[in-house]
């Protein structure tokens, strides 16, 4: 049985120990885009680190396509796209370190057509020090109907008046080949065949490069190009993005957070992320 929720749910996938450098730091915001407009993203000593390096820190150096094989789920990758994303940072993470990231099965979702899995991780500096959270899912298609519960159906509602920022960002036609050596070496990301066995005409891009790049663009419109002003950052990846596309993001201030939408303009203003919600430090 491909998922058995009654082994999933719950289930310790275990801790994992990993060390990053600040050239690690450095590629990830390359792979997101930095240039010559962002060098503080760049900086040889000290540069500032995008909380989105969470999500890439614990598997920066693999080199193996990632493997959906774990207590009660064993899925094709071909089957799988990510589904949700969302860090907290506790403290701003530093251009280099060591630490430990446990990682558990919180939910697993029939949604008739398609299986959610929700994992959640924390994550420790050597001295146990909370360094940031995670949460994510992944929507494995073709993979409901076991039987299991449907879950939540939450979506975040838009302010209805112009944005308070309305940026676009040019992705590059290579992006995915970049971002993959940042360790998700995912072919449904660089190799064509993969991609069409996958029901995609071309491979398309992660959707944490996609995160990143939205981070990033955010930080630089609205938050005076500050990362360490991001505190948490949700995103539900709501339509796929090709490499070479543009991200339009549409930015209100809203209290204590920043709300997004995340649209494709060459495909008009397809959805790419959903219910973003920008947490303020
Ligand atoms: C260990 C290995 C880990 C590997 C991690 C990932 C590795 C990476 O390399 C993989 C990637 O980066 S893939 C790229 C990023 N993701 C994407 O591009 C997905 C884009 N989204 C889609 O295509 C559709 O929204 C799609 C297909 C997601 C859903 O569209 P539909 O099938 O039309 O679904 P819909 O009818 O709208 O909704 C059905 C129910 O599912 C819920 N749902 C929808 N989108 C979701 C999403 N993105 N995440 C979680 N749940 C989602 C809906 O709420 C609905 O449930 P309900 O009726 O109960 O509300």
């Amino acid at each position: 049985m491909p998922i058995d929720p009654a082994i999933a749910i719950g289930a310790d996938l275990g801790s994992n120990e990993f060390a990053w450098e600040t050239s690690d730091v450095q590629l990830y915001h390359l792979a997101l885009g930095a240039g010559l407009d962002d060098l503080s993203y760049l900086d040889d000593v000290a540069p500032q680190v995008l909380p989105t390096f969470a999500t890439v820190a614990a598997t920066f150096h693999a080199t193996e396509a990632p493997r959906v094989s774990f207590p009660g789920v064993e899925i094709d990758l071909a089957r799988i796209v990510h589904g949700s994303q969302e860090i907290v940072v506790h403290q701003p993470i530093p251009p280099s370190g060591k630490a430990t990231t446990s990682t558990r099965i919180a939910e697993v979702w029939d949604k008739g057509k398609a299986a959610v899995i929700v994992q959640e991780s924390t994550t420790v500096d050597t001295d146990g020090n909370p360094l940031w959270s995670a949460r994510s899912s992944i929507f494995a298609r073709g993979e409901g109907g076991f039987g299991g519960e449907r879950g939540p159906s939450e979506s975040v509602a838009l302010p209805d008046r112009e944005p308070d920022f309305d940026v676009t960002t040019k992705t590059l036609p290579q992006q995915a080949l970049l971002y993959r050596m940042c360790g998700d070496r995912n072919p449904l990301h660089s190799d064509p065949a993969f991609a069409k066995a996958a029901g995609f005409p071309a491979p398309i891009l992660h959707g944490l490069c996609t995160y990143g790049i939205v981070c990033k663009t955010v930080v630089g419109a609205a938050l005076d190009a500050d990362a360490a002003r991001v505190k948490g950052f949700r995103a539900k990846f709501a339509g796929v993005v090709y490499p070479g596309e543009s991200l339009r993001c549409r930015i209100w201030r809203d209290g204590s957070q920043l709300l997004v939408a995340v649209t494709v303009p060459e495909r008009d203003d397809a959805p790419a992320l959903a219910d973003v919600v920008v947490t303020l430090a």
